[in-house]
């Protein structure tokens, strides 16, 4: 399937000046999901990955159906305020705006081998706030999964120098 064909640009959201590169029509495809997860967990298939990390909201999307894919857990990391237990934050950069995520103390067992999971990777701040929150929490970060890249903000050198890959890049 041609995923490309199923992202639609909206100009000007949700600030101006921004393309927001809108991955719904995808979801809605029957095949959409399917082969986003099936190409991201082959990329890792040989990494022995003991969690997925996906990072709220469109994250999860991603994230959920890659952990199922590879066969192991999904952890999510969240926007503050929203998780239950004692928690790691982080607050970060976005292409439109600042935040702060969060992830639980105790998600990761100790040592556990990490992929982390989004839809885009746009300034990678993002993505990178997430290494430092599977640091915090004890994971050993093996690689990125990104359904769409955006090549001209430069996200990759944001991260840490693991193994970083995306089905898709603007
Ligand atoms: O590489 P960056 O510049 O950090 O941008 C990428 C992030 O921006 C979007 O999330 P957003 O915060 O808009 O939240 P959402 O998933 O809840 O829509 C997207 O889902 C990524 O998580
Ligand atoms: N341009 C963009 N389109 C969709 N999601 C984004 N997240 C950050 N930048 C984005």
């Amino acid at each position: 399937m041609d995923l490309k064909a199923y992202i639609r640009d909206i100009p000007d959201f949700p600030k101006p000046g921004i393309v927001f590169r809108d991955i719904t029509p995808v979801l809605a495809h029957p095949q959409g999901l399917p082969t986003v997860a099936k190409e991201i967990a082959a990329a890792f298939a040989d990494q022995a990955i003991d969690y997925v990390v996906g990072i709220e909201s469109r994250g999860f999307i991603i994230g959920t159906v890659v952990s199922h894919a590879i066969g192991c857990g999904f952890v999510p990391v969240r926007k503050p305020g929203k998780l239950p237990a004692a928690v790691h934050r982080v607050e970060y950069e976005l292409e439109y705006g600042t935040d702060k995520l969060e992830v639980h103390q105790d998600a990761i067992a100790q040592g556990s081998r990490i992929l982390i999971v989004d839809d885009i990777i746009a300034t990678g701040g993002t993505a990178a706030a997430t290494a430092k929150l599977v640091n915090l929490a004890g994971g050993e970060l093996v690689g990125y999964g990104f359904m769409v890249e955006l090549l001209a903000l430069q996200g990759r050198q944001a991260l840490p120098d693991v193994n970083v890959f995306s089905l898709i890049t603007y």
